[in-house]
């Protein structure tokens, strides 16, 4: 009989059914995404062209490529840290160790990658592979949930996520059962969130940047942003490494929704603007292209600014940088910043991550909303979380949740939401 826990999590993403048709949704969306890319007409809404078959979408190449990556990420993880960091104190009160080597992680890649092509490793052939290559993703995805469901079965109970324990099986396999999942210091989850999919997400951007110099004699300025633009996230994901505290990490299990959304989603469908600028190239003035660095660079102050001053404040709150702020004292014992970035808006750093998306699209030009793509599902991606991460903070600091709302009242865009 698998654990489950004690009172009942409320179900969250529609219970099982909405589990059910997210589990077939996000797959076909990806499909339709990469089709459409490609396509002469690249529509998002709508039907695409047409429909792959079997013998375009499996390809051994591919899986072998797929595994050779997962691979080289996992023996780069094991590497000798600079850092272990300990995270947040579990349920038996417990800390988990971690690895901080991202950095090392994306350099070390690069490295390999520079001497592959110096070698003559045809990087603009990956273009070319997308669709295999996010078939084998996703099919991975799937084996890897169901081996994380059967592992959460014999795991004990202290071990398992707040949610995802219903004792429905379809709704557990996608909200993911163990909070945790490791073998060992080997870390599942944080080792997916931030290496296979993040590094490979740039790595895509790249081939598609070397494609395009290979068909039309240089990278455009358009496609020269998306990638520094996305370049300069993930580094900076990577450089700062601080997904201990997210709610991913602390309060979702490791089920298909975060597996297929690491290994497959983020690669394959954060590299959309780049898909589509090779198939549909657009033209960009210096004038405008300065306009979008200066949207980039400004959500870049905000998201940046917003998420060092929480994890500063959360780390040591009287450090210098943090100390004069103004908080809130919780029942907990832990307090609430009510000034600086966190006195704007109760999710600075979303804000700062949208201005971002809209910067990441407009390289793309106007004529097609397939770019925006992103800038949409982010949205609702983020309300959505921003609506699950005020509930859980209602639950963990009560009246203290109220006075904060009361005091910043916006949630992520001043006087708009
Ligand atoms: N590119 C992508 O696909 C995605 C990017 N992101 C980005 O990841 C980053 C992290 O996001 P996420 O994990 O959702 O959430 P946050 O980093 O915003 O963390 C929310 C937590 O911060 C703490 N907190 C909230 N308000 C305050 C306050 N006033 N003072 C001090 N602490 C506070 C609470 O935890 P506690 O009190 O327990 O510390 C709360 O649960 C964001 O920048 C987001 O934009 C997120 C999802 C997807
Ligand atoms: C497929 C579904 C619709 C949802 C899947 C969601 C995941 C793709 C995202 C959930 C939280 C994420 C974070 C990042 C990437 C996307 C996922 C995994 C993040 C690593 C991106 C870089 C940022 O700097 C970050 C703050 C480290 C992010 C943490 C959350």
């Amino acid at each position: 009989m698998a654990p489950t826990q004690g009172p009942r999590a409320p179900l969250e993403f529609g219970g099982p059914l909405g589990a059910a048709a997210l589990l077939l949704l996000l797959p076909a969306t990806m499909f339709h995404l990469l089709l459409a890319a490609r396509s002469g007409p690249a529509r998002l809404l709508g039907p695409p062209a047409s429909l792959p078959g079997l013998e375009v979408l499996w390809s051994p190449r591919a899986l072998l490529l797929w595994l050779a990556w997962l691979g080289l990420q996992a023996a780069l993880y094991l590497l000798p840290a600079r850092k272990v960091a300990e995270g947040q104190e579990l349920k038996d009160k417990s800390r988990l160790r971690y690895p901080i080597n991202g950095f090392q992680a994306l350099v070390l890649t690069a490295l390999l990658v520079g001497l592959g092509m110096s070698a003559g490793l045809p990087l603009g052939a990956l273009p070319e592979m997308l669709l295999p290559l996010a078939f084998v993703a996703t099919l991975t995805a799937f084996i890897f949930s169901l081996f994380l469901y059967m592992k959460a079965q014999v795991a004990p109970v202290s071990a398992l996520a707040p949610g995802g324990n219903s004792g429905n099986p379809i709704y557990d396999f996608f909200l993911g059962r163990e909070l945790n999942p490791r073998i060992c210091f080997f870390d599942f989850k944080y080792f997916c969130e931030l290496r296979p999919g993040l590094i490979g997400w740039v790595l895509i951007n790249l081939a598609l940047l070397m494609k395009e110099a290979e068909l039309r004699g240089s990278p455009s300025l358009a496609m020269w942003l998306v990638n520094g633009f996305q370049l300069l996230y993930v580094g900076d994901a990577l450089w700062h490494e601080a997904v201990l505290t997210t709610m991913d990490i602390t309060h979702d299990g490791f089920g298909f929704m975060l597996a297929f959304g690491d290994m497959a989603w983020v690669p394959f469908t954060y590299s959309l603007q780049a898909q589509f600028l090779l198939h549909h190239p657009q033209p960009l003035g210096l004038p405008m292209a300065s306009v979008i660095c200066l949207i980039n660079a400004t959500g870049y102050y905000i998201f940046r600014g917003a998420n060092s001053q929480k994890n500063t404040f959360r780390k040591n709150p009287s450090d210098p940088r943090v100390a004069g702020l103004e908080t809130i004292s919780t029942a907990t014992g832990r307090k609430l910043l009510v000034s600086g970035w966190w006195g704007m808006v109760r999710h600075p750093n979303y804000l700062g991550d949208l201005i971002m998306a809209l910067a990441w699209s407009l390289p793309c030009g106007v004529s097609h909303l397939l770019p925006y793509f992103y800038l949409l599902y982010f949205t609702a991606l983020l309300v959505h979380r921003e609506a699950r991460d005020e509930r859980q903070c209602l639950q963990k600091y009560g009246l203290a949740w109220q006075e904060y709302c009361r005091r910043v009242p916006y949630r992520i865009m001043p006087y708009i939401y």
